[in-house]
């Protein structure tokens, strides 16, 4: 059986210790396409050692990187679950902070099956990860769904009802962001080595008519075009970051975000331009300081 409800809610958390550097912050950021207009004092602060920032989404890839020493080869399997790669997406995505991340620093990582929803046609794994920094300080903790294509119909429960929707008025901001046809190559370095987002034959074995951009990425740029647009460039505004990955999006597409504010929640809802605005995150929601 290609998942076991009980082996897999049972396991025992993995930790692992991790580190990073400046050069993985650069490296993860430049992912996203920062520094694309690197004259721009601005921009060159997340791409460049000399008051780097970091942004928050920076979370999901840390001390997985080339500094890391080996990039990890891509892989679905945990206890209980054993899953054809070509069968995964990546499904949605949530993170708290509960520290600014520096741009050099260590941290103690748990992760742990929390779920796995039966919505029939597939199967939704449910990741929730807390990391701390060495002498236990909470830093962030993260919540990953993993939609597995054909893995429903196990006669597990379908998980709670989220209602999506944005606010019945125009947006307060609309934000552009644009990718380039090597975005995807250059943010597997940071560590997720899926060949789903880098290799033609594989994308096509996958359902795809050719490599896709990782969805973290697409969380990352969007994460930033807010920092930008709406939080003066100040990613320790980030309190919390949470979306449903609704579409697929072609490494060299752009990404228009709308933003609705109300107070200090932010709803957000990104489209794809070039493909009549088709859906890329909905169900977004950030919280901010
Ligand atoms: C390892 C890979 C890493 C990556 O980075 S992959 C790249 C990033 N991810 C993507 O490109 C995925 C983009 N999203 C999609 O293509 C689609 O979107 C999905 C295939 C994930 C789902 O679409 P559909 O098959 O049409 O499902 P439905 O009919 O919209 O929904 C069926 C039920 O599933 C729930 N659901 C839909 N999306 C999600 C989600 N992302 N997380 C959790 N639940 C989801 C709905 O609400 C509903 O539920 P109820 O039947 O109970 O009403």
């Amino acid at each position: 059986m290609a998942i076991d409800l009980e082996v897999a809610l049972s396991a025992e958390p993995t930790v692992r210790e991790a580190s990073w550097t400046d050069r993985d912050v650069m490296l993860y950021q430049l992912g996203l396409g920062a520094g694309v207009n690197a004259l721009d004092p601005a921009e060159l602060t997340w791409v460049y050692e000399k008051g780097l920032k970091v942004l928050p989404t920076f979370a999901m890839v840390a001390g997985q990187g080339v500094s890391a020493g080996v990039l990890p080869a891509a892989s679905m399997s945990m206890p209980g679950i054993d899953i054809d790669l070509r069968k995964i997406l990546h499904g949605g995505q949530s993170l708290t902070l509960h520290a600014p991340i520096p741009s050099t620093g260590a941290a103690r990582i748990s992760t742990r099956i929390a779920d796995v929803w039966d919505k029939g046609k597939a199967a939704v794994i449910v990741l929730e990860t807390a990391a701390e920094d060495l002498d236990g300080n909470p830093l962030w903790t993260t919540g990953m769904q993993i939609w597995a294509r054909g893995e429903g119909g196990f006669g597990g429960s379908a998980g709670p009802e989220v209602v999506a929707g944005v606010p019945d008025r125009a947006p307060d901001k609309v934000l552009t962001s644009s990718t380039s046809t090597s975005q995807a190559l250059v943010y597997r370095l940071s560590g997720d080595m899926n060949p789903l987002h880098a290799d033609p034959s594989f994308a096509k074995m996958a359902g795809f008519d050719a490599p896709i951009l990782h969805g973290l990425a697409s969380y990352g740029i969007v994460c930033k075009a807010v920092v930008d647009g709406i939080l003066d460039g100040d990613p320790t505004r980030v309190k919390n970051y949470s979306v449903r990955f609704a579409g697929s999006l072609f490494p060299g597409e752009s990404i228009t975000t709308s933003v609705w504010q109300d107070g200090n929640t932010l709803t957000l809802a990104a489209t794809c331009p070039e493909r009549e605005n088709s859906p890329v995150l909905t169900h977004a929601t950030m919280e901010i300081n």
